[in-house]
């Protein structure tokens, strides 16, 4: 049996891409050094696969900052404003990434959504009219002929051509089955030239195919692949899809001339099912997800052999691989020295699941896979106790009641206390949280961490940038005060740190955006709040102001969506315990005084089932009543407020309206403030903070341009319902560019209020 992998992750073990690319956007590392960096973590990822027998390995998997960007790139999708600077082709790249302000122009970034179910973010591809498709990169085949110059054939990837369409973005009044003909030639001379170099396998992402596919969609799939595939020659072709299963094409896909097709046996839940009700083509190969690529957990070997052994029933060419990219687990267990010997075993990352895989075709090669040592030592694991219980915990869950989840009094009752008691401006100005980590904020953590000044130096100057904080919010006139943040490296992160049933890794970072990487704490056990987090913070920020002061915490969802969750029970109950120990922090927070609190839940829409058919029953369902848990012990006048950010929200409106919430503020400059409209539309009665700039952006926002955004605001939302306030937080920004945009954001507030 052979073994395949779908991709790698690229920012290197201790992140040494992301460093060099933030060096060489200083313009402090030449691109020759760059490009030697990213060369040899390429070559180190090749070797270490090899190393590890595996069959198919990818190439092209590599990317400075985001593989449809690559895509784009490599297909001439180049909007004209960015061609238009006259930079380099990766100069070029880079502005598209991340906009581009200097003596060749001032572009803004293309816009970035988040990839599928996953905390990766991608980059959107625009097209418009002009929009001239085709062939114009060589990125795919400049990394292949360096692998094979290392003496390794690998299996070129590239996103297709389904994905790449439902993706983009269509600005003119061209439309994705118009752009067919121009895809399918531009494909298809990617092929020649596979051909020429003499590939044996070309791997075709198409993950869009595990989500609802309407009727066109399947013909738009099949014109595109029935063009494309005529250019195959010599060159075998996979369609390698993710995420989930391909209910609604798998006999379209079946019928085109593809030479295999990857399925996802681990997210797709109907997989299986479909392999044994249609079978599978004997002349194709089916790629099998057959390891979790997602999770940091190791694999039971036990229930995979079962799972390979029924799927060899009904296909004869079988495959074994990861369910997905490996891009969303962190790289290796050998760079943690702090993890126990008893956590690690039970731990597998991007290294180690090479291992298991190596290990499983082993064990599959046997005349008897449970008699070999691997399959058994693996199982001797497995039927041990995790010893993770904490029954107290268990039992505060399991006398939840509907009264835990219900808030009173109701919203409008609320409302009415809250507004007689904070006596706040119409359109009160706030902000989302977090002000900059600027490098001293960063080094005072990493010398703490690293034993180099006490505790007390570390809370110190914390509360030095709080204290200075606010004074700043107070002087431009900010409304609601916030603290600042300074002492999280990052929204979750900080709390499973502060959690027990938490543990944390020293490098398990994982790619969120270009070279901005998360770390997720690991859920290992039950979970609980054995003292207060954040309270001596907010109550800091409290003492040094008169103004109304926002408690700031992070929702049991988020805090789940944004961690590696345990699989031995269900997210349900592990957001169910999250959301008591934030319970209790929301109910010390106002026991010490402080009247309003954001819960942020920025990830509520990430694991929001791709299948709409799934979202109640297997989400929504609970996920709702996790965040009313955390909020509905509070008195009436204490305000609630939420965030989120990096999603849609429109088709999910009546549930974030059923989250109870006071005030919601979320992103929406991005997004050309469509979610007005769907408020408007549907009767929302939660107090709402629609971003009115885009936090991404070194940009400073104008008064009138300021102005004009709440305005259109205004249009639609009523004015006692509205707040001001940016898109997210603010902790990727320069300290100048901030307080300019609040001024703005501040003045423009004040202008219109002043017409009311
Ligand atoms: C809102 N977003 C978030 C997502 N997911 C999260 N888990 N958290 C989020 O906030 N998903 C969607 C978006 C994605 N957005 C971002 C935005 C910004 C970052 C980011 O800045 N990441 C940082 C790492 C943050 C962090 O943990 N920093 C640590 C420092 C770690 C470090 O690098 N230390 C250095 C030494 C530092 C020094 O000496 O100054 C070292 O170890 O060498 C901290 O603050 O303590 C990044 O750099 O990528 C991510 C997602
Ligand atoms: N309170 C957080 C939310 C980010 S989504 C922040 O301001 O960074
Ligand atoms: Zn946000």
């Amino acid at each position: 049996m052979k073994t395949s992998i779908i991709g790698y992750p690229r920012v290197g073990a201790l992140r040494e891409l992301k460093f060099a690319s933030e060096k060489y956007f200083k313009g402090i590392l030449p691109v020759e050094e760059l490009q030697q960096t990213a060369s040899q973590l390429r070559s180190a990822n090749w070797k270490l696969q090899q190393e590890n027998g595996v069959d198919f390995i990818p190439s092209n998997d590599f990317s400075f900052y985001d593989g449809l960007l690559d895509t784009s790139c490599l297909l001439g999708i180049v909007p004209q404003r960015y061609e238009a600077l006259g930079l380099s082709p990766l100069e070029t790249y880079f502005a598209m990434a991340r906009g581009y302000q200097g003596d060749k122009g001032d572009v803004k970034a293309l816009a970035m959504k988040k990839w599928f179910n996953t905390n990766y973010h991608y980059m959107v591809p625009e097209i418009d009219d002009t929009t001239d498709i085709r062939l114009t990169g060589s990125k795919l085949f400049d990394e292949f002929t360096e692998a094979k110059q290392l003496g390794i054939t690998t299996k070129p990837v590239l996103i297709g051509a389904f994905t790449l369409l439902k993706l983009a973005r269509f600005t003119g009044s061209k439309q994705a089955k118009d752009c067919v003909p121009a895809i399918v030639e531009a494909y298809k001379a990617v092929l020649s030239q596979l051909n020429t170099l003499g590939a044996a396998w070309f791997q075709l992402d198409e993950p869009a195919l595990v989500t609802d596919l309407t009727v066109e969609d399947i013909d738009l799939f099949t014109e595109l692949y029935n063009g494309i595939l005529s250019a195959k020659g010599g060159v075998k072709v996979v369609a390698q899809t993710y995420f989930g299963d391909i209910r609604d094409c798998y006999q379209a896909l079946q019928a085109l001339p593809f030479d295999g097709i990857g399925i996802d046996f681990v997210e797709g839940k109907q997989s299986l099912d479909l392999v044994r009700k249609h079978g599978f083509a004997s002349e194709k190969v089916l790629f099998a997800g057959v390891l979790n690529g997602k999770n940091i957990w190791k694999n039971q070997y036990k229930q995979t052999v079962a799972l390979v052994r029924e799927i060899n029933k009904h296909a004869d060419q079988v495959v074994i691989g990861t369910s997905c990219s490996l891009l969303h687990v962190p790289y290796t267990l050998k760079h943690e020295t702090k993890l126990t010997a008893a956590n690690k075993q039970y731990f597998a990352f991007a290294e180690e699941k090479l291992r298991e895989l190596a290990d499983l075709k082993l064990i599959l090669a046997q005349a008897s896979p449970e008699a070999s040592t691997l399959y058994t030592e693996n199982e001797k694991l497995f039927s041990a106790s995790r010893l993770t219980n904490d029954n107290s915990v268990q039992k505060r869950v399991a006398a939840l009641t509907d009264a835990d989840f219900t808030r009173l009094p109701v919203f409008a009752e609320r409302e009415a206390i809250q507004k007689a008691k904070f006596n706040l401006p119409l359109l009160p100005t706030t902000t989302i949280g977090s002000f900059p980590q600027t490098a001293e904020v960063r080094a005072n953590r990493a010398a703490f961490k690293k034993g180099n000044i006490t505790e007390e130096q570390y809370k110190q100057f914390n509360f030095d940038r709080i204290a200075e904080c606010i004074a700043q919010q107070e002087e431009i006139g900010i409304d609601v005060i916030v603290h600042g943040e300074y002492e999280r490296n990052d929204m979750v992160e900080y709390f499973g740190e502060c959690l027990d049933g938490f543990i944390f890794t020293e490098n398990a970072w994982v790619q969120s955006y270009g070279t901005r990487c998360v770390k997720p704490p690991v859920v290992w056990g039950d979970i609980s709040r054995s003292k207060p987090i954040t309270v001596e913070y907010s109550a800091f920020a409290k003492s040094h102001t008169n103004k109304l002061v926002k408690g700031m915490l992070t929702g049991p969802v988020t805090i789940l969506n944004w961690s590696f969750p345990r699989e031995d029970i269900s997210l349900k109950e592990s957001a169910l315990q999250i959301g008591l120990a934030i319970r209790d922090e929301v109910l010390d927070l106002e026991a010490n005084g402080i009247e309003i609190i954001q819960i942020d839940e920025a990830a509520l829409r990430e694991k929001l089932p791709l299948r709409r058919s799934d979202w109640q029953c297997e989400y929504l369902s609970w996920a709702i009543p996790a965040f009313r848990l955390v909020h509905s012990g509070v008195k009436a006048e204490t305000q609630i407020h939420t965030h989120m950010c990096y999603s849609q929200f429109s088709d999910i409106i009546r549930d974030i309206d059923a989250m109870d919430a006071d005030v919601i503020t979320f992103e929406a400059s991005r997004s050309d403030l469509a979610i007005i409209d769907t408020i408007n539309e549907c009767g929302f009665r939660t107090e709402v903070g629609p971003g009115v700039y885009d936090i991404h952006s070194p940009r400073i926002p104008s008064v009138d341009e300021l102005k004009q955004g709440l305005n259109r605001m205004l249009d639609k939302i009523e004015v006692s319902k509205l707040w001001v306030n940016p898109d997210c937080g603010l902790k990727t920004r320069g300290v100048t560019e901030t307080w300019a945009s609040l001024k703005n954001l501040v003045q423009a507030a004040k202008e219109i209020r002043a017409t009311l």
